[in-house]
């Protein structure tokens, strides 16, 4: 199968990823699998800016061709945080269950017909020698009052997908795949992958 490089240290993206990838015939590898790689500070100030960075950078770690993936949950009343903030809201110790009790909390006030937020996905597509281009994909949803369900990762519990009427956290790993920011992304990127990838690790 075909390998295609995904620069993640996420274990719940990198889970998404190898799903999404496998239908397509691609064998997906993260920076899980490549420990010695260090980890890109992200340093920009949108998601473009992020997923390029993550991707440019270990694109040239490796001399090849790598999709990185930055995403995060924008919230309207909140004027749009936790935005690219959102693996580190609480924090630098990247806790979901911390990140997720303050963004309830930061909400407590806030009315049902006010919790609108979005799940914003950018996927960054970066090759030695070549231009990198971005690709995005969101999913709609409100924000709960407390969490439910335990699939996924992140943000899932606290949030409701209308299109699903269920928390992103009660949906099967496939029932996701189906409606996420992420899969949304990944669409807009297949048909262009055998052309992106030919001639890398025959
Ligand atoms: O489907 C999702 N379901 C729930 N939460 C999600 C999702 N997608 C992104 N998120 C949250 C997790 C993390 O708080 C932040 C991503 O931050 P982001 O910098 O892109 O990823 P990260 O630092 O965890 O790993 P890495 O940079 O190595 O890919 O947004
Ligand atoms: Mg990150």
């Amino acid at each position: 199968m075909q390998e295609v490089i995904i620069a993640t240290k996420n274990e719940g993206k990198a889970k998404e990823f190898i799903r999404m990838f496998k239908p397509l015939g691609y064998e997906v590898k993260t920076l899980l699998d490549f420990p010695e790689i260090q980890d890109v500070e992200e340093t920009g100030k949108t998601f473009e800016e992020n997923a390029k960075l993550k991707a440019e950078t270990i694109a040239n770690v490796l001399g090849r061709m790598v999709i990185a993936d930055d995403s995060g949950l924008v919230i309207n009343s909140l004027d749009g945080r936790p935005g690219v903030f959102s693996a580190r809201y609480a924090g630098i110790e990247k806790s979901d269950q911390a990140n997720m009790d303050k963004v309830l909390s930061e909400l407590e006030q806030i009315a049902d017909n006010k919790r609108q937020a979005r799940f914003y996905c950018v996927l960054a597509v970066a090759a030695p020698g070549k231009e990198t281009f971005t690709v995005s994909g969101t999913c709609e949803g409100v924000i709960l009052r407390e969490k439910r369900g335990s699939y996924g990762f992140g943000y899932d519990p606290i949030f409701f997908v209308v299109e699903m009427d269920r928390a992103m956290a009660e949906l099967k790993p496939e029932e996701k795949a189906q409606i996420s920011h992420r899969s949304q992304a990944l669409r807009k990127l297949e048909s262009q992958l055998p052309s992106l990838l030919s001639g890398e690790n025959e």
